[in-house]
Protein backbone atom coordinates (compact mmCIF):
# COMPACT_ATOMS: atom_id res chain seq x y z
CA UNK A 1 0.00 0.00 0.00
CA UNK A 2 1.02 3.64 -0.69
CA UNK A 3 3.25 5.77 -2.83
CA UNK A 4 6.62 4.03 -5.02
CA UNK A 5 8.45 6.13 -7.10
CA UNK A 6 10.74 5.03 -9.66
CA UNK A 7 13.89 6.51 -11.72
CA UNK A 8 15.29 4.68 -14.78
CA UNK A 9 19.17 5.71 -16.19
CA UNK A 10 20.72 4.10 -19.41
CA UNK A 11 24.30 2.66 -19.60
CA UNK A 12 26.41 1.27 -21.85
CA UNK A 13 28.93 -1.62 -20.68
CA UNK A 14 30.60 -4.81 -21.56
CA UNK A 15 30.09 -8.39 -20.08
CA UNK A 16 30.38 -11.79 -20.36
CA UNK A 17 29.41 -15.19 -18.72
CA UNK A 18 32.08 -17.17 -18.74
CA UNK A 19 30.25 -20.03 -17.75
CA UNK A 20 27.55 -19.48 -20.09
CA UNK A 21 26.91 -22.66 -22.67
CA UNK A 22 25.80 -20.51 -25.22
CA UNK A 23 26.88 -17.05 -26.86
CA UNK A 24 26.49 -15.44 -23.54
CA UNK A 25 30.30 -16.09 -22.80
CA UNK A 26 31.92 -13.93 -25.55
CA UNK A 27 32.76 -10.62 -24.55
CA UNK A 28 29.82 -8.40 -25.69
CA UNK A 29 28.17 -5.25 -24.78
CA UNK A 30 24.51 -4.54 -23.73
CA UNK A 31 22.42 -1.26 -23.13
CA UNK A 32 21.65 -1.47 -19.73
CA UNK A 33 18.62 0.14 -18.41
CA UNK A 34 18.33 0.28 -14.10
CA UNK A 35 15.15 1.39 -12.47
CA UNK A 36 15.43 1.93 -8.74
CA UNK A 37 11.94 1.75 -7.22
CA UNK A 38 11.86 3.14 -3.76
CA UNK A 39 8.95 3.29 -0.94
CA UNK A 40 8.41 5.24 2.42
CA UNK A 41 7.72 2.75 5.47
CA UNK A 42 4.79 4.86 6.34
CA UNK A 43 3.59 4.91 2.90
CA UNK A 44 3.04 8.71 3.24
CA UNK A 45 4.78 11.50 1.22
CA UNK A 46 6.81 13.48 2.91
CA UNK A 47 4.82 16.79 4.22
CA UNK A 48 7.48 19.24 4.63
CA UNK A 49 10.56 20.47 3.74
CA UNK A 50 11.61 21.21 -0.17
CA UNK A 51 10.76 17.08 -0.53
CA UNK A 52 7.26 17.80 0.72
CA UNK A 53 4.93 15.67 -1.68
CA UNK A 54 7.78 13.20 -2.51
CA UNK A 55 9.09 9.67 -1.34
CA UNK A 56 12.59 10.67 -2.29
CA UNK A 57 12.83 14.03 -5.24
CA UNK A 58 13.97 12.08 -8.30
CA UNK A 59 17.02 14.59 -8.83
CA UNK A 60 18.53 13.18 -5.60
CA UNK A 61 17.66 9.90 -6.53
CA UNK A 62 19.19 10.93 -10.11
CA UNK A 63 22.33 11.71 -8.20
CA UNK A 64 22.97 8.40 -6.39
CA UNK A 65 22.35 6.49 -9.43
CA UNK A 66 25.04 8.37 -11.81
CA UNK A 67 27.42 7.78 -8.81
CA UNK A 68 26.80 4.20 -8.17
CA UNK A 69 25.97 3.18 -11.59
CA UNK A 70 26.69 5.23 -14.34
CA UNK A 71 30.47 7.13 -13.31
CA UNK A 72 31.78 3.39 -12.56
CA UNK A 73 30.12 1.06 -15.11
CA UNK A 74 29.13 3.39 -18.38
CA UNK A 75 31.64 2.36 -21.14
CA UNK A 76 33.46 -0.09 -18.99
CA UNK A 77 33.89 -3.38 -18.67
CA UNK A 78 32.05 -4.97 -16.13
CA UNK A 79 34.11 -8.01 -15.19
CA UNK A 80 34.54 -11.27 -12.67
CA UNK A 81 37.50 -10.71 -10.64
CA UNK A 82 37.23 -14.89 -11.02
CA UNK A 83 37.07 -14.22 -14.65
CA UNK A 84 41.54 -14.72 -15.20
CA UNK A 85 41.80 -15.26 -18.88
CA UNK A 86 40.04 -11.85 -19.68
CA UNK A 87 40.49 -10.28 -16.67
CA UNK A 88 44.31 -10.75 -17.30
CA UNK A 89 44.25 -9.14 -20.74
CA UNK A 90 44.37 -6.10 -18.95
CA UNK A 91 47.23 -6.38 -16.87
CA UNK A 92 48.95 -2.90 -16.72
CA UNK A 93 51.95 -2.97 -18.44
CA UNK A 94 55.04 -3.89 -15.88
CA UNK A 95 53.18 -6.00 -13.69
CA UNK A 96 52.71 -9.37 -13.18
CA UNK A 97 48.62 -10.80 -13.30
CA UNK A 98 49.40 -12.79 -9.81
CA UNK A 99 50.28 -9.26 -8.76
CA UNK A 100 47.47 -7.72 -9.88
CA UNK A 101 45.08 -10.23 -8.85
CA UNK A 102 46.52 -10.37 -5.12
CA UNK A 103 45.45 -6.30 -5.37
CA UNK A 104 42.13 -6.53 -6.88
CA UNK A 105 41.24 -9.41 -4.58
CA UNK A 106 42.16 -7.33 -1.53
CA UNK A 107 40.12 -4.23 -2.43
CA UNK A 108 37.28 -6.59 -3.93
CA UNK A 109 36.91 -8.09 0.15
CA UNK A 110 37.65 -4.69 1.27
CA UNK A 111 34.63 -2.70 -1.05
CA UNK A 112 32.57 -5.57 -2.82
CA UNK A 113 34.08 -4.18 -6.08
CA UNK A 114 36.49 -2.43 -7.90
CA UNK A 115 36.42 0.12 -10.18
CA UNK A 116 39.93 1.14 -11.80
CA UNK A 117 40.97 2.42 -15.58
CA UNK A 118 45.04 1.80 -14.35
CA UNK A 119 45.39 -1.06 -17.03
CA UNK A 120 46.71 -2.23 -19.62
CA UNK A 121 44.94 0.64 -22.63
CA UNK A 122 43.65 2.42 -19.55
CA UNK A 123 40.47 0.16 -20.25
CA UNK A 124 38.02 1.07 -17.67
CA UNK A 125 36.95 -2.32 -15.19
CA UNK A 126 34.50 -2.97 -13.34
CA UNK A 127 35.57 -5.90 -11.37
CA UNK A 128 33.06 -7.99 -9.41
CA UNK A 129 33.35 -11.20 -7.01
CA UNK A 130 29.92 -12.56 -9.59
CA UNK A 131 29.34 -13.65 -12.98
CA UNK A 132 27.83 -10.34 -14.40
CA UNK A 133 23.96 -11.55 -14.83
CA UNK A 134 21.12 -8.90 -14.82
CA UNK A 135 20.45 -11.22 -11.52
CA UNK A 136 23.89 -10.32 -9.73
CA UNK A 137 23.88 -6.11 -10.63
CA UNK A 138 20.43 -6.01 -9.99
CA UNK A 139 21.32 -7.06 -6.63
CA UNK A 140 25.01 -5.55 -6.65
CA UNK A 141 23.56 -2.24 -7.33
CA UNK A 142 20.79 -2.64 -5.16
CA UNK A 143 22.95 -2.96 -2.14
CA UNK A 144 25.01 0.09 -3.79
CA UNK A 145 21.59 2.39 -3.71
CA UNK A 146 19.70 1.33 -0.68
CA UNK A 147 22.33 3.15 1.99
CA UNK A 148 22.31 6.15 -0.09
CA UNK A 149 18.35 6.18 -0.54
CA UNK A 150 17.66 6.49 3.28
CA UNK A 151 20.94 9.07 3.42
CA UNK A 152 19.16 11.32 0.77
CA UNK A 153 15.81 10.75 2.63
CA UNK A 154 16.97 11.29 5.74
CA UNK A 155 16.04 7.77 6.70
CA UNK A 156 12.26 8.07 5.39
CA UNK A 157 12.83 6.48 2.02
CA UNK A 158 13.65 2.90 1.41
CA UNK A 159 14.75 1.09 -1.89
CA UNK A 160 12.63 -1.10 -2.50
CA UNK A 161 13.86 -3.11 -5.35
CA UNK A 162 16.21 -2.85 -8.85
CA UNK A 163 15.27 -3.66 -11.52
CA UNK A 164 18.39 -4.66 -14.50
CA UNK A 165 16.91 -4.54 -18.34
CA UNK A 166 19.63 -6.24 -20.31
CA UNK A 167 18.02 -6.37 -23.54
CA UNK A 168 14.78 -4.74 -23.98
CA UNK A 169 13.09 -7.68 -23.68
CA UNK A 170 15.60 -9.51 -21.02
CA UNK A 171 14.88 -8.16 -17.23
CA UNK A 172 16.21 -9.15 -13.74
CA UNK A 173 14.95 -7.44 -10.60
CA UNK A 174 16.69 -7.75 -6.93
CA UNK A 175 13.90 -6.55 -4.41
CA UNK A 176 14.32 -5.20 -0.62
CA UNK A 177 14.05 -8.56 2.18
CA UNK A 178 14.00 -5.93 4.81
CA UNK A 179 17.45 -6.82 5.11
CA UNK A 180 19.54 -4.16 3.76
N1 LIG B 1 18.64 -15.25 -16.36
C1 LIG B 1 19.61 -14.75 -17.20
N2 LIG B 1 19.77 -15.32 -18.41
C2 LIG B 1 20.71 -14.82 -19.25
C3 LIG B 1 21.48 -13.71 -18.87
C4 LIG B 1 21.29 -13.15 -17.58
O1 LIG B 1 21.94 -12.17 -17.17
N3 LIG B 1 20.35 -13.71 -16.79
N4 LIG B 1 22.38 -13.18 -19.77
C5 LIG B 1 22.52 -13.66 -20.98
C6 LIG B 1 23.45 -12.99 -21.95
O2 LIG B 1 24.28 -12.06 -21.32
C7 LIG B 1 22.80 -12.35 -23.24
O3 LIG B 1 23.39 -11.14 -23.61
C8 LIG B 1 21.35 -12.11 -23.26
O4 LIG B 1 20.84 -13.26 -23.85
P1 LIG B 1 19.64 -13.38 -24.89
O5 LIG B 1 18.37 -13.19 -24.19
O6 LIG B 1 19.83 -14.64 -25.59
O7 LIG B 1 19.93 -12.13 -25.80
P2 LIG B 1 19.39 -11.79 -27.22
O8 LIG B 1 20.20 -10.65 -27.73
O9 LIG B 1 19.32 -12.99 -28.08
O10 LIG B 1 17.94 -11.27 -26.90
P3 LIG B 1 16.73 -11.12 -27.89
O11 LIG B 1 15.72 -10.40 -27.09
O12 LIG B 1 16.30 -12.51 -28.26
O13 LIG B 1 17.23 -10.36 -29.07
C9 LIG B 1 21.81 -14.89 -21.41
N5 LIG B 1 20.87 -15.37 -20.47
Amino acid sequence: MGFTITRQIGIDAGHRIASHGSKCRHLHGHRYLVEACCRTSTGKLRDQGEQAGMVLDFGFLKEEMMAHVDAPCDHGLILDLADHPVLSLFTPTGMAFEDWLERLSVEVREQGHVETSETLLDQKLYIVPFPPTAEWLAKHWFERLAPAVRRRSDGLAILDHVTVWETPNCQATYRDTGAA
